[in-house]
């Protein structure tokens, strides 16, 4: 199935993770965790290697090398980003062979629904994380760049970039829906994240998180490899006894038509006998039936006997369609909980930067078809830095938890909210106008400030600014963004917890 396109493709990528464990297996050296500042040169040095093919070059520790290798990275990841898109065309080209062959399925009869509704989720979650990797590459290289900047020029820049990439990681973290031990060691991650984390130290997180998601996915894979092949063994066994039954229906069947036409044979046989014979002669002549008829009785039972096997076998068979019909339903289950996983984010249970991209695609398309107003709110909780380092982590999650909750409860069932990033959001109001908005965004505003929170037996109130703007004629997706940004970055600066209307 595969030409030879793809396999090309295929192999890309598998080199790139192929690389990748190299340098996460070089990372797992004692030598590599007790010196960071090294590892880091000797993977960029890696790196460079990879993308140049230099074998003699050495580490990269001169400015000049680092852009170099900088801009080897980004081509790299440029490929990679190319090889991902034909790949999402060949996984949907897949898709609808999948659908097709399904559909032959579901006409023929002989496969229940569910499994192959199933077979079409499993296939449209397959390429799920692809994107989550290619972001993880290149928080990498960013994590790279920035642990290398060692001017006293850049530490303010590095530090602000350590800050932003860290919040990026949270959330990727937050939008990564493995179980087991997987998800026990992105726990132990998004801790580490939470406190204060080492430039030095960043790519190594960045690493271990690809890492995780390879075998995550793996995992999945395995997972519905595994479920496929019980299927297809629950579906052959189904089959071969279908076959069994069917067959021996048949003969059944033959069986009894001829003892039926044996036994009127014999019964006509002795009417006519009846009405030609001497006394005697009809006795023995009777007897001799008789014996025939009794025989023929004696197989009779035998055929049922046969017939009892038979719906013994049939009730077999449908216990075992019984318990096929209850994995697919499970599995599908299990499939749409994944899916929704996909899209909400786990942290906040709004939904998250997918399911934004999804939704906002959708009320994009409506809006140019149809002209009916629609905004876009970005809302950034305020000083939001001060509630982790004071109250801790968990208290910051807690408030983006109840703030999250808050905000779902004060928007229509037609409004939709997402988490944008580590502590913004971003809203889409349909059908208001541009007069209509101050209000009911103010008062969202108010109700985030009137939230009672409580840390340490400490009193606090929190607050957010608001960017919102309409989509005006002429509008991308991202101008709207960038004009929804831009009123965020004027509320910010007009002194917080104030709305700007664009
Ligand atoms: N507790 C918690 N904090 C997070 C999460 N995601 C991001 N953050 C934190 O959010 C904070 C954002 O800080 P800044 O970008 O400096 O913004 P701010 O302190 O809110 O300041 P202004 O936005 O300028 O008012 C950082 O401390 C991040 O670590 C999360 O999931 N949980």
């Amino acid at each position: 199935m595969i030409n030879f396109d793809n396999k090309q493709m295929l192999k890309e990528l598998a080199s790139v993770i192929n690389q990748l464990e190299t340098v996460q297996t070089e990372l797992q050296q004692p030598s590599a965790l007790s010196a960071p500042a090294p590892t880091v040169v000797r993977l960029a040095s890696q790196w460079h290697k990879m993308v140049t093919g230099d074998q003699a070059s050495s580490v990269a520790t001169q400015p000049e090398q680092q852009a170099q290798l900088s801009n080897a990275l980004a081509q790299q990841l440029d490929r990679l980003r190319n090889s991902h898109g034909r790949l999402e065309q060949l996984q949907h080209d897949n898709q609808q062979k999948l659908q097709q062959a399904s559909a032959l399925l579901l006409e023929s009869g002989f496969s229940p629904p569910q499994a192959n509704e199933a077979l079409l989720a499993w296939s449209s979650g397959a390429a799920s994380h692809q994107n989550q990797l290619i972001q993880l590459l290149d928080y990498y290289q960013v994590a790279l760049t920035n642990s290398m900047a060692s001017n006293i020029a850049q530490q303010d820049e590095r530090q602000k970039n350590q800050h932003k990439l860290c919040s990026r990681l949270l959330q990727l973290i937050d939008d990564l829906h493995f179980s087991g031990p997987i998800a026990t060691e992105l726990a132990r991650l998004r801790e580490q994240l939470q406190q204060e984390v080492d430039p030095d130290v960043l790519p190594h997180i960045c690493i271990q998180l690809i890492d995780l998601t390879i075998e995550g996915c793996r995992f999945e894979r395995r997972n519905s490899t595994l479920f496929l092949a019980n299927l297809n063994e629950h579906l052959e066994e189904v089959h071969r006894h279908f076959s069994i039954t069917c067959s021996e229906g048949q003969s059944l069947f033959e069986a009894r038509t001829h003892h039926g036409n044996h036994i009127a044979g014999e019964l006509r046989a002795i009417g006519e006998h009846l009405f030609n014979q001497t006394n005697d002669q009809l006795k023995a002549d009777i007897h001799l039936r008789m014996r025939s008829i009794n025989h023929i009785l004696s197989q009779s039972e035998r055929l049922q006997e046969r017939e009892q096997t038979l719906l013994k076998r049939m009730g077999e068979m449908d216990k075992q369609l019984q318990t096929l019909k209850q994995e697919a339903e499970q599995y599908k289950q299990q499939l749409n909980a994944q899916n929704d996983k996909l899209f909400i984010d786990s942290l906040t249970q709004v939904h998250n930067r997918a399911g934004m991209d999804q939704r906002l695609d959708i009320e994009y398309r409506q809006w140019r078809r149809y002209e009916k107003p629609l905004c876009m709110v970005l809302l950034d909780i305020d000083h939001f830095k001060e509630i982790n380092d004071e109250y801790g982590h968990l208290a910051g999650d807690k408030a983006l938890r109840l703030i999250a909750r808050t905000l779902k409860k004060s928007l229509r069932e037609t409004d939709f909210i997402a988490r944008f990033g580590g502590e913004e959001f971003i809203i889409l109001l349909n059908g208001i106008s541009q007069e209509d908005l101050d209000k009911p965004l103010q008062k969202l505003r108010e109700k985030v400030k009137s939230i009672p929170f409580r840390f340490k037996t400490n009193s606090v109130t929190i607050t957010v600014s608001l960017g919102a703007t309409l989509f005006k004629t002429g509008d991308s997706i991202h101008s709207a963004i960038e004009r929804a940004d831009q009123a965020l970055y004027r509320a910010k600066h007009a002194g917080r917890d104030q709305l700007v209307i664009d």
